[in-house]
């Protein structure tokens, strides 16, 4: 038996690369043990997963967890946004699950923006202007392209749902998770009955969306597992909305995640609904609402550019006018997907350390154009960033948030923020608290704050013009016009 002081819970992020599991002291908040396991991704056109990948690598960082996890009395899984998961009638995928970083299916955004009243139309009643990240975009490219694989999809499912459904046998979700579909009208709190005949998707295909602190069932009898049958399981939800539970986030404060996305956003207690389509009107797993802006090129981008440089990542150098912009897998945020990276303004002495800096100053700059967009309008903005996700751990990446934001910075101590709020969602449903409370109880939040440094307004112009005077490039892609 463990010496925890409460019951032992289980949080789980299964995030684009890998699952990361943390057992959990629910009284304190102690990580008693912890796993974690990759799963890949397809290069090429598409970006692609096979979800028993994520089940395999689910077990392992479970297994690895070791005596802890047979302890646990509730469990919960965070997890990747907006992914397709296609099921048969056996509950097996039809083909591998669509990514939100996959941006075949920006055509059919276009479209289906122009055939459902036009931008703010869907702003205010989906609550996003869905680009190709979006699920809806991502079946109606499954359509277009491989109506075999739709005609044999039984159950439609995100990265989330499909290992929750494993776990519990029940096909369900969450309101922050539903929310990044496009199906989900954050107007009505429901499932969008036009949206869905518009794109030829059965509602009986969805999964039940659980409310917040409902169980959303138990586990059932798997020799793969180490948990009883019967252990309680959360609803879960997206791993931006797990990680803002897992912070205890309260509204008017802002996260920058620094993961394979770059995210920013915030809790909002207004529904968001931005016609531009910079901002998505996600909801929290809570009740509120998580406005939030996502770039498909932040860690990746980075390290990929130091990687050609032959550098480490960490060996950066300032002093230089040249902007790179990162976009190596087209851009969400700003909307190009069909964009690739961009070096402008090298000289003779320009040097691979300041190629890099622009690297990461391109990349960060992305983020804090459209910080203010998800701060509602009262919120202080002379108060610290939370840093979290993978690139919160780099010096390089602190030091250029810092610069280009002129605000403090706080980098939490605890790790894996986005398995945390799982694991809080699941003492949540076992003592009724509510999660985000819990997370403050655990003080996830603590870690080191870097003070302000003033703005580098010079950068942030520069970078601003580049992606500017740059646009029909940047539209157009590496196609020959
Ligand atoms: N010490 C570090 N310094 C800078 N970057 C790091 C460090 N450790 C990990 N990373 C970056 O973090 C990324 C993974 O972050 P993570 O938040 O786990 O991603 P995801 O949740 O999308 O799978 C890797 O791509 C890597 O570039
Ligand atoms: O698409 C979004 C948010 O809208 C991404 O943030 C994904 O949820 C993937 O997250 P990471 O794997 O980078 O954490």
């Amino acid at each position: 038996m463990s010496a925890a002081e409460g019951p032992l819970v289980i949080g789980v992020d299964s995030s684009t690369q890998s699952i990361k599991a943390l057992v959990v002291d629910a009284a304190t908040g102690h990580v008693v043990a912890s796993g974690q396991a990759p799963h890949t991704v397809s290069s090429g056109a598409g970006r692609e997963s096979d979800p028993r990948q994520w089940w395999d690598a689910l077990c392992s960082a479970l297994h690895q967890c070791g005596d802890a996890a047979h302890e646990v009395a509730a469990v919960s899984i965070g997890g990747q946004q907006h992914g397709l998961v296609t099921l048969d009638a056996q509950g097996e995928p039809v083909r591998p699950a669509l990514l939100w970083n996959d941006v075949r299916s920006a055509p059919q955004a276009r479209r289906l923006v122009d055939e459902l009243g036009g931008p703010k139309a869907w702003a205010e009643r989906i609550g996003s202007v869905p680009g190709a990240s979006f699920t809806v975009t991502k079946w109606a490219w499954l359509a277009e392209h491989e109506p075999e694989a739709v005609r044999a999809t039984k159950a439609v499912r995100l990265p989330h749902d499909y290992l929750t459904e494993r776990l519990t046998g029940l096909g369900t979700t969450d309101r922050g998770d539903a929310s990044g579909t496009g199906w989900w009208a954050s107007a009505t709190e429901a499932y969008d009955e036009e949206v869905l005949g518009h794109i030829g998707l059965d509602p009986a295909l969805l999964p039940r969306v659980v409310r917040p602190g409902e169980v959303a069932g138990t586990v059932r009898d798997s020799h793969e597992l180490p948990f009883s049958k019967g252990t309680l399981v959360a609803p879960g939800t997206g791993d931006n909305a797990a990680a803002a539970l897992g912070l205890g986030l309260l509204p008017g404060t802002a996260v920058l995640s620094l993961g394979t996305s770059g995210t920013v956003y915030a809790v909002s207690r207004n529904r968001p609904a931005d016609p531009s389509g910079t901002v998505a009107g996600f909801a929290d797993a809570r009740g509120d609402w998580l406005p939030l802006a996502c770039t498909l090129n932040c860690t990746l981008a980075v390290d990929r550019v130091a990687t050609l440089l032959g550098l480490d990542r960490e060996a950066v150098e300032q002093g230089s006018e040249v902007t790179l912009l990162p976009f190596l897998d087209g851009e969400r945020t700003p909307n190009l997907p069909h964009a690739s990276g961009l070096l402008h303004g090298l000289r003779h002495d320009t040097t691979p350390g300041q190629i890099l800096q622009a690297a990461y100053d391109g990349a960060v700059q992305s983020l804090l154009d459209a910080l203010d967009g998800v701060l509602d309008p009262d919120a202080d903005r002379h108060a610290p960033l939370l840093l979290i996700g993978g690139g919160a751990r780099g010096r390089a990446w602190q030091e250029t948030v810092r610069r280009l934001s002129g605000r403090p910075v706080q980098v939490p101590a605890a790790g894996e923020l986005a398995a945390l709020g799982a694991a809080a969602q699941a003492a949540g449903v076992l003592t009724g608290e509510d999660p985000a409370a819990v997370a403050r109880r655990w003080r996830t939040a603590d870690g080191q704050v870097l003070d302000a440094v003033e703005r580098d307004e010079a950068a942030l112009t520069r970078i601003a013009g580049v992606v500017s005077d740059a646009a029909p490039l940047l539209e157009r892609g590496t196609d020959t016009p």
